[in-house]
Formats: structure tokens, C-alpha cells, sequence
């Protein structure tokens, strides 16, 4: 049987495909990794106790310094053609900042299309502190971007984040599930504008919108996506 081959652009932006069997374990490492960090956060112990806990930290890290990394270039440059591996492909989403399952920064933020609608949910532990209790505005930004970029899977092109206007309304609690969703506004050349909200606990507390720039000429929408055009209403 040979291997399926991966695409750039038919990769759904933040969405990984079945994990190999070294993904599964970065993901465990990094689960244990984010845990830690957030046991961390104002750990109520003894010097002793973190003493040893840096010994044991310090020697993994020196463990894991014995290997190299894979070559972003060459992934990307396989993905690019249509011959990129499932581990080129997954390498490419897990280790995103918020949402990748492998990087231990991540809460993990989990993101999916839902028909016409970007849905993301996570829930930020102590780590993503803001104000006391709530999650830091910005770490929300961080997801809206993600969140807003994601409505590019609606279209042919990936581009960059242009304007990115985001209304706090309310704070968002710390150790509640978030919910995330967003919509295709329209399509303008090569800009694409696209909205979003998050709720936690029935209440929305943010709304954003957003303007990507497309370097690849004009976006259009994919056929399967055509029904969204500049009057559709897909709230
Ligand atoms: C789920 C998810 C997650 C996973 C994520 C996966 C990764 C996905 C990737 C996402 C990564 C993660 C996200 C990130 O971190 S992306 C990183 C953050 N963004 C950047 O670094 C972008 C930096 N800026 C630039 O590179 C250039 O300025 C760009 C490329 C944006 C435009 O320079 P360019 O020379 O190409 O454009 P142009 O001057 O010919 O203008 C063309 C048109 O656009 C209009 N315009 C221009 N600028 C802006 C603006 N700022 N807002 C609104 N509109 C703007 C302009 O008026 C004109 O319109 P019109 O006059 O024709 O009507």
C-alpha cells in the first residue's frame, strides 16, 4: 500500500490528521511538560523539593538536546508540491502555539468547521492568567487570530494577518470551557473579512474582526463554499 501524500493547500488550517506513533508520544511529552508549568504556578513547596525538581528538569532537557530537528524548509517544501508525508503534515499543525497538541505552550486550543461556522473551545488553566482569575486579553487575541485565520479554509489562498480589531466585553474566566466561533464576512480582492465571538459559561465576552491579505492574487471561495457571498447569512 503506498503512503497517502500531502497537500499544503488541502490541509485544513489547525486540523491534524491521525497522529504516527512519535506524534503521539511529543504529545504526551508535551502534555506532561504544560501539567508541570501549570503545577508550577505559585507552587506552595519547599526549596529542597525545587531543587531536585530543577536536577530532574535540567537533565531531560539535556536528554533531548542529543537529537536534532526536522527541517521546516523541507516539510514546507514537500507540503508545497503534493509529496508531503503524514508526518510532514502533522508536523506542520502540532506544534502551533495554541493549538498544537505537541507544544507544551498550548492549552491545547481544539478548532473545527462546523458547515459554514470556525468553532474552537479550550479551557485556560493558571498559566493564562490575566487579571486574577481570568484569562490575559491578549491570549485571547492570540486564539481570535487563529480562530479568524481559519476562515480561510473556505477559500483557495492563505495569507496573512492584516488588521485584527478585537472588543473585550466582558472578563473570561480561568478553568471554564471557552467557546470560539467565527464566519466569512466577504471576500474584497485580495482581502478577506471575517468576524468572530467567544462565550464561557453562556455569556460572550469578546467580539473581534479581522482582515487577511492574501500573496497569492485574489481569494475565491471554493466551489463547495460557494454559497458564501457577500449577502449569505451564515450566523
Ligand atoms: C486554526 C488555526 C491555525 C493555524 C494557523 C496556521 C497558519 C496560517 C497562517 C496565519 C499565520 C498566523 C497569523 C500571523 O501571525 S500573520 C503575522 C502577522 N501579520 C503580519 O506580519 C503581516 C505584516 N504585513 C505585511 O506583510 C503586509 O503589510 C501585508 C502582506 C499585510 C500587505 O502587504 P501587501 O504589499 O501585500 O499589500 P498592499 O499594500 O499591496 O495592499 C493590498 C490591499 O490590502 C490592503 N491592506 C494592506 N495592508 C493591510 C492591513 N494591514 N490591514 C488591512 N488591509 C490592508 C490595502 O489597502 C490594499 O487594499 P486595496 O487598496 O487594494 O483595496
Amino acid at each position: 500500500m503506498t503512503e497517502e501524500k500531502y497537500h499544503y493547500f488541502d490541509m485544513p488550517l489547525g486540523e491534524l490528521p491521525e497522529p504516527t506513533p512519535v506524534s503521539a508520544r511529543r504529545r504526551e511529552l508535551a502534555r506532561e511538560l504544560a501539567a508541570i508549568n501549570e503545577q508550577l504556578v505559585r507552587l506552595d513547596s519547599d526549596e529542597a523539593a525545587l531543587a531536585a525538581a530543577t536536577e530532574q528538569a535540567r537533565a531531560l532537557r539535556q536528554s533531548l538536546e542529543g537529537f536534532s530537528h526536522r527541517s521546516m524548509r523541507d516539510i514546507l517544501g514537500r507540503l508545497i508540491v503534493g509529496q508531503g508525508s503524514r508526518q510532514d503534515a502533522l508536523d506542520m499543525a502540532d506544534f502551533e502555539i495554541l493549538s498544537g497538541p505537541a507544544n507544551a505552550m498550548s492549552p491545547p486550543v481544539t478548532f473545527w468547521l462546523d458547515g459554514d461556522i470556525v468553532r474552537a473551545r479550550a479551557t485556560f488553566g493558571r498559566a493564562f492568567m490575566g487579571p486574577p482569575g481570568k484569562v490575559h486579553g491578549g491570549v485571547l487575541s492570540l486564539a481570535l487570530d487563529m480562530l479568524l485565520a481559519k476562515t480561510q479554509d473556505f477559500v483557495s489562498n492563505v495569507g496573512m494577518t492584516g488588521t485584527l480589531k478585537v472588543r473585550y466585553m466582558a472578563p473570561t474566566p480561568l478553568h471554564t470551557e471557552v467557546s470560539f466561533e467565527a464566519r466569512l464576512v466577504r471576500l474584497e480582492g485580495r482581502k478577506l473579512f471575517s468576524e468572530a465571538r467567544v462565550f464561557a459559561d453562556g455569556v460572550q465576552t469578546v467580539a473581534a474582526d479581522g482582515i487577511w491579505i492574501s500573496s497569492q492574487g485574489d481569494y475565491r471561495l471554493k466551489p463547495e463554499y460557494a454559497h458564501l457571498t457577500d449577502d449569505s447569512d451564515v450566523a
